[in-house]
């Protein structure tokens, strides 16, 4: 039988030219992140920032000892993609130069607001390789090798202990985002931390967090900063905070209060309710509190907002990244604290893409 074919909508051809381009864009997609990667490793905002004003090319190149027609096409796409300004010279014969923006900002190496770390942890080849084992995991229904393992032997917690360069990589990049979000969850929700005396981070970290938090409290008088061996041996030394190893599913350390950021969204349901067990065994029966910093899904379309895209971005990397962590709706959150007994918990939402939940015995 012949078919004949029916001639495209002027509407159904413009979707199709759109998704073309579209589609070019995931051909070679990763290239925004790989240059972005390649501008924080020549430090060219650090370089602009440090001249004080705008740089010409020849300025810049000279500056990061590098070469000027390949400079010139790194700079050219950054621009295109807004992360610098270009300005045009005041005289015809002139150069242009390059300006910093707010995006380009946050690629500086250090500063209270530099993702920098961020960015050279989920670019390193050893994240970007579990990426691949994505499809492999969504075929095995649970069965299969989660992808860190896959391509590196170990999960990424037993992985790092092994590999102080990649641990040292995950803790600056944690620590990035303890600078970012720390000053959101005071902001917003300092009322939490009154009353509290003796605080313990679980999962903590560099002790970035914790340092910051009790600078901003200063009534609180002990802060135990509980991680891994491997980890709280490199940690940072502040006042008022003390470094514990151990393993928080054996048993964590006792506090007044229990604060966790970005550590649930690492684990699964049943590991997650054990951790949650054991903060609840490590704080009063009666004027414990739990304070769980992490992202939130929302269910409901209507309340999307702008972050919904990194959230569940954030959501793939832990399928990539952790043997079962998740990133969770509020449902999904009322589930686990109440299957480890937590009697009720309030959200507050911060200017992060977090949320603080506070959760009580
Ligand atoms: C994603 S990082 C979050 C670090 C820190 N809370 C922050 O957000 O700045 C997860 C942390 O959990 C720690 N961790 C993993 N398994 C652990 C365990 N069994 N006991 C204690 N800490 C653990 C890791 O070493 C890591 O520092």
């Amino acid at each position: 039988m012949e078919h004949t074919q029916r001639e495209l909508t002027l509407k159904e051809k413009e979707e199709e030219e759109h998704a073309k381009v579209e589609g070019w864009k995931y051909v070679l997609g990763f290239s925004k992140i790989a240059v972005v990667k390649c501008a924080i490793e020549l430090g060219i905002a650090d370089a602009i920032e440090n001249h004080g004003s705008p740089m010409t090319l020849l300025e810049l190149s000279s500056t990061l000892k590098c070469d000027l027609s390949s400079l010139y096409r790194v700079m050219r796409f950054l621009v295109h993609h807004q992360i610098f300004n270009e300005i045009q010279p005041k005289i015809q014969l002139g150069s242009k130069s390059y300006a910093q923006t707010a995006l380009s900002r946050l690629l500086l190496k250090s500063g209270k607001t530099s993702m920098a770390a961020l960015i050279l942890m989920e670019s390193s080849p050893v994240m970007l390789a579990s990426w691949h084992g994505l499809s492999s995991l969504v075929q095995g229904n649970g069965t299969s090798t989660p992808p860190f393992e896959a391509v590196h032997g170990a999960d990424i917690w037993s992985f790092s202990a092994a590999n102080p360069g990649h641990s040292k990589l995950i803790n600056e990049a944690m620590a990035c985002d303890a600078r970012l979000s720390l000053p959101a969850v005071i902001e917003s929700c300092l009322e939490v931390f009154n009353g509290i005396e003796t605080i313990v981070d679980v999962g903590g970290g560099d002790g970035t967090c914790l340092s910051l938090l009790v600078k901003a409290c200063p009534w609180i008088t002990r802060g135990i900063n509980f991680d891994l061996p491997h980890v709280v041996c490199v940690a940072k030394k502040s006042d008022r905070v003390e470094n514990v190893g151990g393993d928080m599913f054996d048993c964590i350390p006792k506090a007044d209060a229990a604060i966790m950021k970005f550590v649930l969204h690492d684990w699964g349901d049943e590991e997650c309710i054990r951790i949650l067990k054991n903060c609840r065994e490590a704080i009063p029966e009666d004027k414990g509190k739990l304070i769980i910093v992490e992202a939130i899904i929302e269910e409901d379309e209507i309340k999307e907002d702008k972050l919904t895209d990194v959230k569940l971005m954030m959501d793939m990397a832990m399928m990539a990244h952790t043997s079962t962590g998740k990133v969770r709706t509020l449902k999904e959150w009322g589930y686990v604290l109440t299957e480890a007994g937590f009697s009720r918990h309030s959200v507050t939402p911060i200017n992060a893409v977090q949320s603080v939940i506070h959760a009580f015995p």
